[in-house]
């Protein structure tokens, strides 16, 4: 059992608060980053940072060595470390659901204890390596079984977005001869158009459910399993496995092949669970593994680098400062790899269901902002479509640039093309160009954050993708909210049950005036 702990305190009731808003006004709105570098040369040192498998560049943002003295002053007001100490301890931080969140178990290595540990992490760790030693050995299994050729995750939100963006992020490292679908959609399109290239005989249907019951997921594996018996398929045993918490669930539904996990780890938390069993059957057991160990390597440094030294701290600290200060609403995500594609949806739903809140640990609604809007696309992609804004526009988007030193691809002057654009944009964000033609005038002074991995590779992603947990968490403790619930999504699946009758039924009784014509509209011809 989980013991509750202590809440943490909101940012807007801390002494600092008041002394950033003031910080704002008197400085913080008109800094010129133009002027900032000319004042400071060692403004890029300061504000860059290494940490396990990366390199970030922070100076291009509006903040100044005392904004950052500030913020590093209200995280510890907030008490931003005891509420660390309590995630990685395995304290029931996700309140509403009295449970620990403890992602950072799943990517510990074997028998390793920290400080703080509870009695039962020492058993739940033991639990965590046979179960990712049976899912490995597993994988390890289909991959020498040349008559698996497709295999089809099926799964949606949490069960579908890590994996799917890493299986797509690490194609560099994917075994040859098989083929990965990801069906999350209860839109029967996706899944009939999957099912039409498959063969039941050479086929491995993943049905990836944290709690088992989620409708899409249901339906859709219910729609695998017909078709699999109607086209001739035998031994539901080795074509379809379930990951999930609730194997007693998929037992019912007649899946027998099963790899678990545990209540303690969140959906868009589950990639380094069971649910990332498609991706080590695309890059292997050891690239698992070293995916792991990336993530694990950025675990010890949130939980040992000084705050003003820690990455996902300094970012966390760099988004309360733009969504509280500047008001800035949302922040553009552009990965300057091909691969990393699927990036920008798995960082929506790691940051927008996490700290997408408007009340406090206690319920109490908040009076200041919360979660930005995340959305992009990778460069240069992004540059022929919606950069314009980000120069020209009104409103002041920041800018996140993921980009990779080393390609892998052979072919010549790509690749320095690519580097050359994502900083290009940064500059040119920043720098502006004077022009009397006020079309043509750019007013730079436009922030941006550059992340660089050396390559893009197993330890790579898992470092970057904990990187990106940590800094939601760091954000979301000094709002005061809790990161690890998401009941803003109930509503509509419970209307959409009510609905679903109604449909067939046409019964639009007490329904409001729009929903009972839509109602209407959508029965015509029944
Ligand atoms: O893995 P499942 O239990 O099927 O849940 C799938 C997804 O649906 C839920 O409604 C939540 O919004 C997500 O956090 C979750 O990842």
């Amino acid at each position: 059992m989980s013991t509750s702990m202590p809440t943490p305190i909101r940012c807007d009731q801390t002494a600092p608060w008041p002394l950033l808003a003031a910080h704002f006004s008197a400085r913080g709105q008109r800094l010129d980053l133009r002027q900032a570098f000319a004042q400071d040369a060692q403004r890029f040192e300061h504000f860059s940072q290494c940490a396990p498998h990366l390199f970030a560049d922070l100076s291009k943002n509006l903040w100044e060595r005392d904004t950052e003295a500030l913020l590093l002053d209200l995280a510890r007001s907030c008490g931003l470390e005891q509420h660390r100490a309590a995630l990685l301890a395995g304290q029931a931080v996700n309140s509403t659901e009295n449970r620990a969140a403890l992602h950072t178990l799943l990517r510990r290595p074997a028998g390793l204890a920290w400080p703080g540990d509870r009695p039962e992490t020492a058993q739940r760790l033991a639990d965590v390596h046979a179960t990712l030693d049976a899912m490995l050995a597993y994988a390890e299994r289909v991959r020498g079984d040349d008559a698996i050729t497709d295999v089809v995750n099926i799964g949606i939100g949490g069960s579908d977005l890590g994996p799917h963006m890493a299986v797509l992020a690490l194609e560099e490292f994917r075994i040859p001869g098989k083929r990965f679908h990801f069906v999350s959609n209860v839109d029967g399109h996706e899944l009939h158009g999957v099912l039409q290239g498959l063969r039941p005989e050479s086929s491995l249907f993943l049905v990836a459910s944290k709690t088992f019951t989620t409708d899409e997921t249901m339906t859709n594996a219910r729609s695998a399993l017909a078709w699999f018996a109607a086209a001739g398929g035998r031994d539901v045993a080795r074509h379809f496995a379930a990951l999930t918490t609730h194997t007693e669930a998929a037992g019912a539904l007649g899946i027998t092949t099963c790899f678990g996990f545990w209540d303690w780890v969140g959906g868009r938390y589950s990639l380094w669970s069971a649910i990332g069993l498609p991706l080590a059957i695309a890059i292997g057991a050891q690239g698992f593994r070293d995916l792991l160990a990336g993530a694990h390597a950025m675990d010890g440094h949130f939980r040992s680098a000084p705050l003003a030294q820690n990455l996902p701290v300094r970012l966390g600290l760099l988004d309360v400062w733009y969504r509280n200060f500047h008001g800035f609403a949302s922040r553009c995500i552009a990965p300057y790899h091909a691969a990393l594609r699927r990036y920008p949806a798995y960082l929506q739903q790691l940051e927008m269901e996490s700290n997408g809140k408007r009340v406090a640990q206690d319920g109490a609604p908040l009076a200041h902002a919360t979660a930005p809007v995340l959305w992009g696309e990778p460069g240069t992609n992004g540059q022929h479509a919606f950069f314009q804004m980000l120069h020209q526009g009104r409103d002041v988007l920041p800018l996140e640039i993921v980009a990779v030193r080393q390609a892998t691809h052979p072919l010549p002057g790509h690749h320095e093309k690519l580097l050359a654009n994502a900083l290009a944009q940064a500059q040119a964000l920043m720098l502006g160009q004077a022009s009397a033609d006020g079309h043509r005038h750019f007013p730079g002074n436009r922030p941006s954050t550059f992340i660089l991995l050396e390559s893009l590779s197993p330890a790579s992603l898992g470092a970057l993708i904990a990187l990106q947990e940590h800094r939601v968490f760091v954000s979301g403790s000094l709002w005061g909210i809790n990161s690890f619930d998401q009941w803003g999504v109930e509503l509509g699946k419970t209307l959409a049950k009510d609905l679903q009758q109604r449909l067939a039924s046409g019964d639009a009784a007490g329904l409001d005036g729009s929903t009972a014509g839509l109602l209407r509209r959508l029965r015509a011809g029944a």
